[in-house]
């Protein structure tokens, strides 16, 4: 079945990584990078994980997996190079869990796509299994379109939009607002400071003066 795009938070689910090799650094890598922190299940590691263990304070348990090791964890990512074993993960894993199978991505319900981050922006691209190398280019490319500093075009949209929501403006000045500066964005500091100032002078504090 086709997967649904979904932005989820871990923060409160157990996640673990079978296997301790590159496939499980990535994996890991990216994890650590959103604040998750998974444990490892492998009797070896490779030397990013060793040092990611040691700098995230990660829990490595250093031994073969077995189905008795499965039923505590919510999320479970599989990423060893033996298939019996990754079968057996398959076959024992909890109801309630959600498995990553980075070897048979249709074997699981999850899927970590490649994204490209601007602070709030994330913008995921999945190719369904066709090309995860097309997948990487394509986050190339989106890379000029998005340069770094668009995070700040990010932040400031979502303290227009914050300050509009706390004024309670009618609905179609808002709209109107959020739209204009869509539309022809504001890309300088100096303009984004200038444009919430107005904001505030004329929706926030105005309404206060009013009641
Ligand atoms: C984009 C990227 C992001 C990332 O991993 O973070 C990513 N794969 C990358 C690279 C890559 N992966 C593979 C090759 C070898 C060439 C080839 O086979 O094509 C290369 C090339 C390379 O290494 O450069 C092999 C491979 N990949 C998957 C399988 C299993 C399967 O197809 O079922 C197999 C066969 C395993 C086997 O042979 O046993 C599955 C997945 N790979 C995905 C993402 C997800 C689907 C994304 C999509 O469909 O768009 C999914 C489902 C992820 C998941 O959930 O694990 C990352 C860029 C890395 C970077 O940024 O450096
Ligand atoms: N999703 C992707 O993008 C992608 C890309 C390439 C490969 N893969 C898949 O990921 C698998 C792993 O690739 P890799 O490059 O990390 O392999 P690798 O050989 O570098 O590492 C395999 C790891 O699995 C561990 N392992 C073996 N048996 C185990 C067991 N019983 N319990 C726990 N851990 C065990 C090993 O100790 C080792 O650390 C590949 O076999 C392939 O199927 C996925």
């Amino acid at each position: 079945m086709t997967k649904i795009p979904m932005m989820v938070s871990l923060s409160n689910k157990k996640v673990v990584i079978i296997g301790g090799g590159q496939i499980s650094e990535r994996k890991t890598c990216r994890l650590v990078e959103y604040g998750i922190k998974p444990t490892l299940i492998s009797p070896s590691i490779t030397e990013g994980l060793r040092q990611m263990i040691q700098h995230y304070d990660l829990n490595w348990i250093k031994k073969e997996c077995s189905p008795s090791d499965l039923p505590y964890y919510d999320v479970i990512i599989i990423a060893t190079n033996c298939s019996s074993v990754n079968q057996m993960i398959l076959d024992h894993k909890p109801k309630h869990a959600w498995v990553n199978a980075t070897h048979h991505a249709s074997k699981g319900e999850i899927e970590f796509p490649i994204a490209l981050r601007r602070g709030k922006l994330q913008i995921a691209i999945s190719t369904g299994g066709s090309s995860p190398i097309l997948a990487k280019k394509i986050k190339a490319q989106l890379e000029h379109d998005f340069p770094e500093d668009y995070e700040t075009y990010i932040d400031f949209l979502h303290q227009a939009r914050s300050l509009l929501k706390q004024a309670k403006v009618g609905s179609n000045i808002r709209i109107e607002l959020l739209e204009k500066i869509v539309n022809k964005p504001i890309y300088k500091v100096e303009g984004q400071k200038n444009f919430l100032n107005m904001l505030k002078e004329q929706y926030l504090f105005h309404n206060k003066k009013k009641h």
